[in-house]
């Protein structure tokens, strides 16, 4: 069968991508080829069952694939995107995961009658449970919109937007949003230390109760603030500890300042 999907890139976030893809059987590992120039990365994609190459340089003359994902970091791209350019203006459709890289930047150097797709994943795309945003262009079609979409499913939850700005606060919010959860829970261990629980038991609380509380949200259909009222005992130790939390330099003004930092940082990327 012919190769359908090529993925250049296969470090931390390609590789969470394509396990996911071809766990799914949304695709076959052998409809694939994986672009990556660090041969560890190359052997861990060769171990799912896809064809690897070390560059651009060693893929078949005659490749014509419907998509190929570009997964290597923002700084890198237009340097990368150099080598794709006979895949440009074409059917062949170009998604990107980058961060900050605008539509403008792909349709410059391959060429502005090229389909372009953005998607911000997150990592726990890597366990099926990422929210996986997109923004096509009108040059994509609906067959490739569609191909895309089904396959992003393998890896969590898929929202689309119409506003290409916009894709500079979803990353802030769901592309770098687990790094700022694993702070969390960074944060709480060293809390739970702090009030003189062992590391072990402090490292277990603050897991389990994160994974918990997030797991409750999801599944018990109820807002967030309703489930908080429900842990706050009137005059007791949630109530004081919430003080804290949600005085006025607390978690919600920190968590603004957070998501706005990373917004500049993707723009920046982007310029
Ligand atoms: N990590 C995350 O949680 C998320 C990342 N993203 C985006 O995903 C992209 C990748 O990030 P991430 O996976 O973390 O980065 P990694 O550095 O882990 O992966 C990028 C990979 O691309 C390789 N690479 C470099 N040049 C080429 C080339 N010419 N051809 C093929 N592969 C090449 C790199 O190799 P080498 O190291 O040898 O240079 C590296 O293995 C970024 O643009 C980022 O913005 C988006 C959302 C979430
Ligand atoms: O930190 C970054 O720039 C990338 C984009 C979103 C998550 N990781």
């Amino acid at each position: 069968m012919s190769t359908r999907l090529v993925l250049v890139g296969c470090g931390h976030m390609g590789h969470a991508m394509l396990a996911g893809w071809i766990a799914s059987g949304k695709i076959a590992a052998h409809e694939i080829i994986v672009v990556e120039p660090n041969e560890v990365l190359r052997n861990r994609a060769a171990a799912l069952g896809c064809t690897v190459a070390p560059d651009a340089g060693t893929l078949p003359q005659d490749l014509a694939p419907d998509i190929i994902v570009i997964a290597v970091k923002p700084q890198a791209i237009e340097e990368v995107l150099a080598h794709y350019t006979r895949f440009g203006n074409g059917k062949t459709a170009f998604v990107s995961i980058a961060a900050g890289t605008g539509v403008a930047t792909f349709e410059k150097i391959l060429g502005d009658k090229t389909p372009i797709i953005r998607c911000m994943p997150n990592i726990p795309a890597a366990i099926g449970k990422g929210m996986m945003v997109v923004f096509a262009t009108d040059r994509v079609t609906e067959t490739a919109r569609a191909f895309v979409a089904d396959l992003l499913s393998a890896s969590g939850e898929v929202a689309t937007i119409d506003d290409e700005k916009l894709m500079d606060a979803v990353t802030a919010v769901s592309g770098s949003g687990p790094g700022y959860v694993f702070h969390f829970i960074e944060a709480l261990t060293a809390a739970a230390r702090a009030a003189g629980l062992p590391d072990k038991t402090a490292a277990r609380l603050a897991l389990q109760t994160i994974y918990g509380s997030a797991v409750m949200a999801v599944e018990s259909g109820e807002e967030p603030g309703v489930l908080r009222q429900k842990v706050t005992s009137y005059k007791g130790t949630t109530a004081a500890g919430l003080d804290v939390l949600m005085g006025e330099n607390g978690l919600t003004r920190l968590l603004t300042e957070t998501v706005e930092a990373a917004r500049k940082r993707s723009i920046e990327l982007g310029s």
